[in-house]
């Protein structure tokens, strides 16, 4: 006989499990509504629709063109509005508040300083702002029945000149709301060797970092990430499937850089919506997180972008559940995965795993067993 939970669990289910984000862009997650509202306040006047829910249209099919860079162009509207204090308070709280909606239970959230800093703002000033953003939008999540934390991730443009600086920053607000540093933008032509100052100054503070590399441009970006720069994760690092042959009888043989990943335990940060409108993937079934978890590669599930996108960690989950036939046991080890590979002290993620991941598995996988009490009651009793 096959228990509930290693049947596919519905969109309810997946709400509700407690899931990990590791990999979600604040600028890339404000709701359509907020954009209209803060464009407004702020006298922004080049959006390209002021009706909300055209502009979650128009974003999501202008990030749907199969390329990064232009992908990444429909940030200057988002980083347009988000150049206030108040402005960078509401967008934080509101994006604790959406997460915990959706079951997050922890989140570590970035952004790049430097991108916010238009209207005269200071570094400290925006990351201090969207600290306090995160700290409002956990209580409001409290109070409405959610629990979350929220971490952020400094990032550093990887076109720019300014690494070593974020790092600095993201040491600086250490233990202080940040939990890390990671570079994005464009990967091909800007190979995060480029920034490498800002790397080996992070490793000397035993701090933590990870870096977009995989994406848009193959195994060399991986190769530099890790080898070169020391990344302790991969954002998408989807790529490493070029390193990686299977055979026409199923056989797997992993080459030297696709086994290091594997050995070492790197935890990739994969994003499927956002791979297939980026072009690193054609489909979710053949997006090569099947693949990867299969092979036990140390995978995480995540948004990237859920205004891009138009999804949720529950929205992927649902595209994964669809594609891959997972079970809860799948959530599980995907959000124990994530959990593990967080940044923030271990005791603290063995905690999250044991008090609050694992029951919150237990109590839907058990769900079945009272709903089949109860609907073969009655038939047992017509059976004699
Ligand atoms: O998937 C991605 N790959 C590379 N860069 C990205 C991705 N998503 C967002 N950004 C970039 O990161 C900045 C800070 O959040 C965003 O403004 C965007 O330019
Ligand atoms: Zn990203």
């Amino acid at each position: 006989m096959t228990s509930q939970h290693q049947h596919t669990p519905g969109a309810d289910q997946i709400r509700r499990a407690p899931k990990v984000l590791l990999h979600d862009h604040l600028d890339g997650g404000l709701r359509p509504g907020t954009i209209v509202d803060l464009a407004r306040e702020t006298g922004y006047q080049h959006l390209p629709e002021t009706d909300p829910d055209k502009l979650g249209v128009w974003f999501r099919e202008a990030a749907d063109s199969g390329s990064l860079e232009r992908y990444l162009e429909t940030f200057a509207h988002t980083c347009a509005v988000m150049q206030t204090r108040e402005a960078l308070v509401r967008v934080a709280a509101e994006c604790a508040e959406d997460l915990a909606e959706d079951g997050v239970v922890y989140a570590e959230v970035r952004y790049a300083p430097e991108q916010h800093l238009e209207a005269g703002l200071t570094l400290e000033e925006v990351v201090e702002a969207v600290n306090e953003g995160f700290r409002e939008g956990e209580r409001r999540a409290r109070e409405s029945g959610h629990r979350i934390r929220v971490g952020a991730l400094l990032t550093a443009m990887r076109h720019a000149a300014r690494a070593l600086e974020i790092a600095e920053l993201a040491n600086r607000y250490r233990d202080v709301g940040v939990v890390g540093f990671d570079i994005a933008g464009a990967e091909a032509g800007f190979p995060p060797t480029r920034h490498l100052d800002a790397f080996e100054y992070l490793k000397r503070e035993n701090n933590h970092f990870t870096i977009h590399a995989g994406e848009a441009f193959g195994l060399p970006s991986i190769w530099q990430a890790l080898q070169w720069c020391g990344a302790d994760r991969l954002g998408h690092g989807v790529r490493i499937i070029d390193d990686i042959q299977v055979g026409g009888d199923g056989s797997v043989k992993l080459g030297r850089l696709a086994s290091y990943v594997r050995d070492k335990r790197i935890p990739l940060e994969l994003c499927p919506s956002s791979n297939l409108q980026t072009g690193a993937a054609d489909s979710y079934g053949e997006h090569p997180i099947g693949l990867l978890r299969r092979l036990h590669f140390r995978a995480t599930v995540n948004t990237d972008n859920r205004l891009m996108s138009g999804t949720s960690m529950s929205r992927e989950f649902e595209h994964l559940v669809d594609a891959f036939g997972y079970s809860l046991d799948d959530m599980q080890w995907f959000t124990v995965n994530a959990m593990k590979s967080a940044f923030i002290p271990f005791d603290e993620r063995l905690a999250m795993i044991n008090d609050v991941i694992k029951p919150g598995y237990a109590e839907l996988k058990s769900e079945w067993l009272f709903q089949q009490t109860a609907s073969t009651s009655g038939s047992a009793v017509e059976e004699r």
